[in-house]
């Protein structure tokens, strides 16, 4: 039996990558759809993705990346998802394909994508916190109660690690080689950028906190 996969893409402000992550998804394949949450884009995001003619939802407001990605859930029906951010850069079709693998296989019930030999700068955020990675493949029904992924905005990947450590699930750390992506400050600038840097790092250290997670044992998820 094929697996469907559906891939959802959060995206707030991606006019610059969005396109070619849609158009690599598409070369791969393997996607019964592709949903693109625009997450009150101003910058021509949504046009973009209309434009490789995928299903684009488009918010009126920025409502944070938790809530785009639990609309792209609502908004998808197959047993498998996928996330990918929508500010990759270097994304291949063996890099969706590695990704999904373990999922497909039934070998494991999560899957996240670790950049390795993108750009020093990614690879090293990528290595201390693994865990915060976009790139994910899982399975829909470990996603039973998503109420605090509505809430949870750049908590939104400690969320689907929390669920890991809650249901044992099996986690697959799946090297995703040469691939990085835009950060905040090549985005907005030094200074806008790293204010919305301090604003990302402070809603993590907070869904940390309020769910009593603990650094050492979310470390022990991936094998
Ligand atoms: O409020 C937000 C913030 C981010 N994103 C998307 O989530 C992904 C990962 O975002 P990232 O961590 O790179 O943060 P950003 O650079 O967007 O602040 C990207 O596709 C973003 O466009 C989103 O949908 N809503
Ligand atoms: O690599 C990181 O430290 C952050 C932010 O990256 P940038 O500030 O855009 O380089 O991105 C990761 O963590 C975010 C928060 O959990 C996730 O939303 C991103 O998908 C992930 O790449």
């Amino acid at each position: 039996m094929n697996k469907k996969i559906s891939l959802i893409i959060p995206a707030y402000n991606e006019v610059e990558t969005i396109g070619q992550v849609i158009k690599t998804a598409k070369k791969s394949d393997i996607f019964n759809e592709i949903v693109v949450v625009s997450d009150g884009s101003t910058d021509g995001t949504v046009q973009k993705a209309l434009n490789y003619n995928v299903k684009t939802i488009a918010l009126p407001s920025n409502i944070g990346k938790g809530a785009a990605m639990s609309v792209g859930i609502d908004n998808t029906t197959s047993e498998i998802i996928v996330f990918l951010d929508g500010d990759l850069v270097n994304l291949e079709v063996n890099h969706i394909k590695e990704l999904v693998k373990p999922i497909v296989l039934d070998d494991f019930d999560m899957s996240c994508g670790v950049f390795i030999e993108g750009r020093d700068s990614t690879d090293f955020a990528q290595k201390i916190t693994p865990w915060l990675t976009g790139q994910r493949a899982l399975k829909r029904d470990v996603l039973d109660c998503c109420a605090d992924l509505k809430s949870s905005k750049f908590g939104a990947e400690l969320f689907l690690t929390k669920i890991a450590i809650e249901k044992s699930l099996k986690v697959k750390k799946v090297i995703l080689k040469g691939l990085t992506h835009r950060t905040k400050e090549e985005k907005r600038g030094l200074i806008k950028g790293f204010i919305s840097r301090m604003k990302m790092y402070w809603q993590v250290f907070d869904y940390f906190r309020r769910n009593n997670l603990n650094y050492n044992h979310i470390n022990t998820v991936m094998k």
